[in-house]
């Protein structure tokens, strides 16, 4: 069996199908988004590994208590590295149907349950839950050993290559970041680094968004925080979308091309003790154009357990979380 794909519905359906609308036509505009506080930070990568790093580490901080999230410059991702990854995965979407159900997720049990990898859509689960207007492809990059690569797509035939380089680069942005972030809480350089075992997942998200009809009332993602621990995206060209939410409300985060958008995800926000935050984030769709992402989450295995740096605890700072199992949490992606 098999699931009809977001794309093949955009192309069939002048409205989109109940299932999907999530705002109704009396409530506030999904595009309406409110005027910034203060911008969203851009952060330039390379400078935070050099002698005179405290003036961007700074920055960071600055960025991690405002709005979890950041743009990154001079992320050591050449340019021409990213045309390759975007134009491999727009090759993947734009194929026929049958040659991307290759890669599909659906276990062989007539479509019923799925599995994390492959490409696929949400499909419903609970016919009050809105549905999001995307189909992804979902891939695990790390740990090497676990790679599976009859779940990868065999074109354009560059596919692998390009994303098995681009994942290696995406693993030193994350080490960079996780450094200074310790660094910023007066931990040890690799407190978070040694936190993470060989075991631990990373998953390459590649996300298409077909234009939309009805994007006042059709999220391309819905509302969510990510589970794991560091999130890299990459999107396509200058196709905004992508909000955040601060104090309930709901801002654009800026497209800047070839800049890396860089989020904190839960499993980082329960170690560093809440001082920073996990943000809650969604896309809005688009009439005209089609938008494509990559997302490399970098999560933990399920049998890790988490709890708040005891460095980042005293009488006065007490902790927020207890100690616990990832995945008793769903916060594994086991
Ligand atoms: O496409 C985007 O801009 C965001 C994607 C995202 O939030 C996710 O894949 O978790
Ligand atoms: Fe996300």
């Amino acid at each position: 069996m098999v699931r009809t794909t977001v794309q093949e519905l955009a192309a069939a359906v002048e409205e989109p199908p109940r299932q999907y609308v999530v705002a109704h036509e009396q409530d506030q505009d999904l595009l309406a988004a409110d005027e910034m506080p203060e911008p969203i930070l851009l952060i330039d990568l390379s400078r935070l590994t050099t002698a005179d790093a405290a003036d961007e580490a700074d920055k960071l901080r600055a960025a991690l208590q405002t709005w979890g999230l950041f743009l990154v410059t001079n992320h050591g991702i050449e340019e021409s590295l990213m045309d390759a990854m975007m134009s491999a995965s727009r090759e993947f979407f734009r194929q026929p149907s049958g040659e991307k159900q290759k890669c599909s997720n659906l276990i062989d049990d007539g479509g019923k349950h799925s599995e994390v990898e492959g490409y696929g859509n949400d499909k419903v689960v609970n016919q009050d839950e809105s549905l999001s207007w995307n189909d992804r492809l979902h891939l695990r990059v790390e740990p090497e050993d676990e790679r599976n690569f009859t779940k990868w797509p065999t074109h354009p035939e560059s596919f692998r290559d390009v994303l098995l380089e681009y994942a290696s680069r995406t693993k030193r942005i994350r080490d960079v970041v996780f450094r200074t972030i310790a660094k910023l809480l007066d931990l040890d350089e690799d407190y978070f680094l040694n936190q993470m075992s060989n075991k631990d997942p990373g998953f390459a998200r590649f996300n298409y968004y077909p234009p939309c009809p009805r994007p006042d009332l059709v999220l391309g993602m819905r509302p969510h925080s990510d589970a794991g621990l560091l999130t890299i995206l990459f999107v396509d060209r200058d196709v905004g979308g992508l909000q955040v939410e601060r104090d309930g409300k709901w801002y654009n985060v800026p497209a800047k091309p070839y800049s890396l958008v860089i989020n904190l995800a839960d499993c980082m926000e329960i170690m560093c003790n809440g001082i920073f935050r996990s943000p809650v984030h969604r896309v809005v769709t688009n009439a005209e154009k089609e938008r494509l992402s990559l997302a490399v989450f970098y999560a933990v295995d399920g049998e890790t357990v988490l709890e708040p740096a005891p460095g980042l605890l005293d009488d006065e700072r007490p902790p927020r979380y207890g100690k616990f199992k990832a995945k008793d949490f769903g916060l594994s992606f086991d």
